[in-house]
């Protein structure tokens, strides 16, 4: 069975068409490059706001069941950047360690990187992972914490993933 994997991108004015997603597709292409194995992309862009962001996750975690979901944008300070305060209401267990190294990496480019409070955490058998909006910050972030990415969705029951040797190393610790 083909793993899914959600592509949210939070953005007011991308979802009202004034300007064009670029995070979005900036995510499916970096997957297209670090994926080997079979997956499927299941794309949506919303509006800012906690209850679009939770009704988006739920649905994705929850029907249409997802392995893993990678949301752009929203993580930010200003009063309409609400990703966590949704993240809050649709994870079960929170991953620290993931916005913490995403920061870290994104703090040798910019120093408004602490400004993001993006995290990770799980939902049934789905990992989440925030991204900040900006089309640059997802290099550097994705390729910072994706080698870790194969081996939790397996501890979490979710599909199976093999990653593209050379642009990842997954590591999956010997049983
Ligand atoms: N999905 C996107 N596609 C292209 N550029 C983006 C996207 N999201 C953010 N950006 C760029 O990054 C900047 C800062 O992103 P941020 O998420 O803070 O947007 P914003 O100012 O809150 O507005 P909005 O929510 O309407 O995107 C934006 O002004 C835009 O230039
Ligand atoms: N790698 C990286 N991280 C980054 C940035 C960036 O340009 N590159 N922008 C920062 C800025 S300016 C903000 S306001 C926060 C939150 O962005 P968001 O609200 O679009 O998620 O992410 C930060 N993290």
């Amino acid at each position: 069975m083909t793993v899914k994997i959600g592509i949210v991108t939070i953005s007011d004015r991308a979802s009202r068409g004034e300007y064009e997603d670029k995070s979005g597709p900036a995510i499916e292409d970096w997957l297209n490059e670090a994926i080997s194995s079979d997956w499927t992309p299941e794309k949506r862009v919303i509006e800012d706001g906690i209850a679009s962001v939770e009704a988006c996750l739920k649905d994705l975690c929850d029907n249409v069941q997802v392995d893993l979901v990678l949301t752009t944008g929203g993580t930010g300070p200003s009063p309409r950047d609400l990703t966590p305060e949704a993240m809050a209401l649709v994870m079960e267990k929170e991953l620290l360690g993931f916005g913490e190294l995403m920061r870290k990496v994104s703090l040798e480019q910019v120093p408004t990187a602490i400004l993001s409070r993006q995290t990770a955490g799980i939902r049934g058998k789905t990992l989440i992972i925030n991204v900040p909006g900006k089309p640059a910050a997802i290099d550097v972030c994705l390729s910072a914490v994706f080698p870790a990415v194969p081996y939790c969705l397996d501890l979490i029951g979710a599909g199976r993933i093999e990653t593209e040797k050379g642009k990842i190393d997954s590591f999956r610790p010997k049983k």
